[in-house]
């Protein structure tokens, strides 16, 4: 029977770090201020930004949504960006994702200052995470890498496969493993007998968003299992990997929810604390 990952205790350890953490920062004079940009009224988007928005506020952190109409043009998108960028008070700027089709996100993620970029999704930030020392490591990415190691999951020299390639999970979190030593392999949706490589996995990363995808056939004994995965299967939330037959087997797995989701939120505080320390106390010694 695995060890349950529980995200949700990992996530109130990370917090109660970062509550110390900023009342310190306070004391010299530095509130760190997040901004989320929310562009249209999908439910789970706006429940998101809500979340972030309540930890912000609870951890003693600013936080301001700037909600914009779904038709709102790229243009005004951009003006909005421009301001925060601007704006000296802030610290964090994150845009949330997905934007409606007629705007073009890889313009919208290269236009919020690098050096704000708590996603980590600027062209700069991907670079340097690529060279293995980034700003900040994205937040979903950054919450795996806190589970891990909190958890005492050794890294170097372990087989990890990752599924899925995207900007936002997949792509970062293969190459955060990689930083740390791990042999990766990633998979995507074009990959030829997924299982072949998943059974093979010491550590195994599902950011598919399938529900199901990953069942008790594909995982190794005793293997890690973080699932990534956020999917809406009769009314209720499952992740990509099939839970009750592969806890038999793996050696410790992240449920859903309660997994990866909760350390999501609490990394994107972490990093807003980072980038505030790197902008106003380190003069860009640091970077
Ligand atoms: N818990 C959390 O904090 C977070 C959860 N999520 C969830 O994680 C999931 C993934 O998110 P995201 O990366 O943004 O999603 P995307 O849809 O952007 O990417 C999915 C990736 O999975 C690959 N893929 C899809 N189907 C298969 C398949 N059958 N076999 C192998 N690979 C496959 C795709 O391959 P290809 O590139 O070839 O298309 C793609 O690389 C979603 O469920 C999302 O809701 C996301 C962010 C945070
Ligand atoms: N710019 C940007 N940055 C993101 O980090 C980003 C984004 N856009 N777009 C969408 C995805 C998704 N995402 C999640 C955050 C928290 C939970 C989370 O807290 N999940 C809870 C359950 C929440 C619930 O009950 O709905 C859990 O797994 O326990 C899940 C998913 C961040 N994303």
């Amino acid at each position: 029977m695995a060890r349950i990952l529980d995200g949700k205790a990992i996530a109130a350890a990370v917090k109660q770090d970062l509550a110390m953490e900023i009342a310190q920062l306070r004391e010299c004079g530095v509130q760190p201020k997040l901004v989320v940009v929310l562009v249209g009224d999908d439910a789970a988007s706006a429940s998101y930004v809500r979340s972030k928005e309540r930890l912000a506020r609870e951890l003693g952190m600013e936080a301001e949504v700037i909600r914009l109409a779904a038709d709102v043009s790229e243009v005004e998108l951009l003006r909005q960006i421009e301001l925060q960028n601007a704006d000296d008070a802030v610290d964090a700027l994150l845009v949330q994702l997905p934007l409606p089709d007629h705007i073009d996100t890889d313009r919208v993620l290269a236009a919020v200052d690098p050096n704000k970029d708590v996603d980590g999704f600027h062209p700069q930030n991907i670079g340097r995470y690529a060279m293995g020392s980034p700003l900040v490591w994205p937040c979903t990415t950054a919450g795996i890498l806190e589970i891990l190691v909190r958890s005492s999951v050794p890294l170097a020299g372990q087989t990890a496969v990752v599924v899925g390639r995207s900007r936002i999970v997949g792509w970062p979190t293969a190459q955060l493993l990689l930083a740390h030593n791990a042999t990766v392999v990633q998979c995507h949706s074009r990959t030829k007998d997924l299982t072949e490589f998943t059974r093979q996995a010491d550590i195994l990363v599902v950011a598919a968003g399938q529900a199901g995808l990953i069942g008790v056939d594909d995982v190794r004994e005793g293997a890690v299992v973080i699932d990534v995965g956020i999917n809406r299967v009769d009314g209720r939330l499952v992740g990509d990997v099939d839970f009750d037959s592969v806890v038999a087997k793996a050696g410790a797995i992240t449920p859903v929810p309660g997994g990866v989701g909760p350390l999501t939120v609490a990394m994107l505080m972490k990093n807003t604390v980072r980038l505030a320390r790197l902008r106003r106390l380190t003069k860009g010694d640091e970077r």
